[in-house]
């Protein structure tokens, strides 16, 4: 019974990021605390059922295209959202019998006010049911790669152009396998409070990335292993790219940082946790929401004292700040093509003429970064994304426009990543982190000091 009202929740996520373009995790963030009171399998169940069905959209609306007289286009949008999440149970979820999945799509296209479309829904379903298999050969023989991997045909011929076919379908079927969680470790606190991490007898619930010490993942559904540890600030979540890209920057105790784009404060955190708390870590973000969420984060983990949240626009140079930082840490807005496992409607609302306008915000918001780092001082710039343009591109940039920034060898601090696709280039100061090479999102860090 209560799967229904998890259908219909699920129902009202995708509409809200489908018709209203609102953001799949705030979406279901907020749902998630609203149905706090259904079973936690409800809650899991809905959360699955709209990431899927956000994730294998492009999929979704060709099956419904091959077995529906009305295109997905011209449907009612409640029609089209509840087909979808149907259609993604009966070809991507074993778990539920095809007659429940259709039976209760019927039903709840009643329940919003649509009685007359139930014979449509039904007929469509029952369709795709029978045509399952033949479905699901087609698609996954498909010859154009973005409809085989659920992408955008843009995305899918800009990483084929970039990267060549073999690595593109890699990255993206990478981006489509199913994620656990991936916390970092607060050594600071468990070296102050005397703390085990994971604890006595839980031990195999985690495991340590051969790359990062600090970084643990669980495949343990919706991360519940992980809550009271969450909770109590003895780890946060973080994916081990972000934590490599703070481990490059190197952040030693006792330094002066500047977080140019700091929210919700993973990189903050990161550095706080390696200069164990001490030292100062001026936190800006453009969003007092977000910024919110970093003093809540500092606060649970320990770090209300070394971190300060401040609104800031990072295009606007602060003067007193000039030359004053030891470590600028520019994690700075992207396209997030490396994050599409994780925020599958990126690729739906993500134009492609924006990945242009974004490398240039870049570069005005790393103007600003380069002038806050002090002689003999070092710059982390960093990025979600797996676009020339916004990385390597940028780099290059910032090499040739500041010739007092010159690459850092990172061989040393990050010696666990030698023979990793992609690791060459860490003599020059960075490397652009592939999904499918290792465990992790698609992400870009560079590393430059300047002269003293
Ligand atoms: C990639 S996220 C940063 C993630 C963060 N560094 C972390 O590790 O948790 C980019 C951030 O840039 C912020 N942002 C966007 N435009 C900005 C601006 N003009 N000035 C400052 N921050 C901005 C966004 O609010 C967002 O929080």
């Amino acid at each position: 019974m209560t799967e229904v009202s998890a259908r219909s929740v699920a129902l009202d996520c995708l509409m809200a990021v489908t018709e209203e373009g609102q953001f799949s995790h705030t979406v279901l963030n907020s749902a998630r605390e609203k149905y706090a009171w259904m079973a936690p399998e409800d809650r899991a169940f809905f959360g699955r059922l709209v990431h899927g069905s956000l994730e294998r959209l492009i999929q979704l609306d060709w099956a419904l295209d091959h077995c529906s007289s009305v295109k997905t286009k011209k449907m009612k949008p409640v029609i089209r959202n509840i087909l979808r999440l149907s259609v993604y149970q009966l070809l991507f979820l074993d778990r539920v019998p095809a007659h429940a999945v259709t039976n209760e799509a019927v039903r709840l296209t009643e329940k919003r006010g649509l009685r007359g479309l139930k014979g449509f829904v039904n007929a469509v379903l029952r369709r795709i049911a029978q045509e399952r298999e033949s479905l699901l050969a087609a698609l996954s023989g498909h010859a154009e790669l973005g409809l085989r991997r659920a992408c955008p045909a843009w995305i899918a011929a800009r990483l084929e152009g970039q990267y060549g076919s073999a690595l593109a379908e890699q990255i993206l079927t990478a981006f489509l396998a199913p994620r656990g969680l991936s916390v970092h470790v607060n050594r600071t606190a468990l070296e102050k409070d005397g703390v085990q991490f994971p604890e006595k007898g839980r031990e195999k619930l985690w495991k340590r990335s051969a790359c990062c010490p600090d970084i643990y993942s669980t495949e343990a559904a919706e991360g519940a292993a992980a809550l009271s540890y969450i909770e109590s600030g003895v780890v946060f979540v973080q994916d081990l790219s972000s934590a490599l890209a703070v481990m490059a920057a190197a952040p030693a105790a006792g330094e002066r940082v500047i977080d140019l784009c700091a929210a919700p404060g993973g990189k903050s955190l990161a550095a706080a946790d390696l200069m164990r708390g001490a030292g100062e870590i001026r936190s800006f973000d453009i969003s007092e929401r977000k910024l919110a969420l970093v003093r809540e984060n500092a606060a649970r983990c320990g770090f209300a004292g070394i971190i300060h949240p401040e609104l800031w626009d990072a295009e606007a140079l602060k003067p007193e700040l000039v030359g004053e930082a030891d470590l600028v840490i520019a994690d700075l807005p992207c396209s997030g093509l490396g994050v599409l496992g994780g925020k599958p409607d990126i690729k739906l609302r993500l134009k492609e003429e924006s990945i242009a306008e974004l490398a240039a915000l870049q570069r005005r918001f790393l103007k600003n970064a380069v002038a806050y780092v002090k002689p003999g001082g070092r710059l982390l710039f960093s990025t979600c994304t797996i676009t020339e343009e916004e990385n390597q591109e940028n780099r290059r940039w910032l090499l040739a426009e500041y010739p007092e920034l010159g690459p850092v060898d990172l061989r040393d601090r990050l010696a666990a990543l030698k023979g990793i696709p992609g690791a060459d280039t860490l003599a020059e100061g960075w490397m652009q982190l592939l999904p499918g090479a290792l465990p992790c999102d698609g992400f870009f860090f560079s590393v430059f000091q300047k002269a003293r």
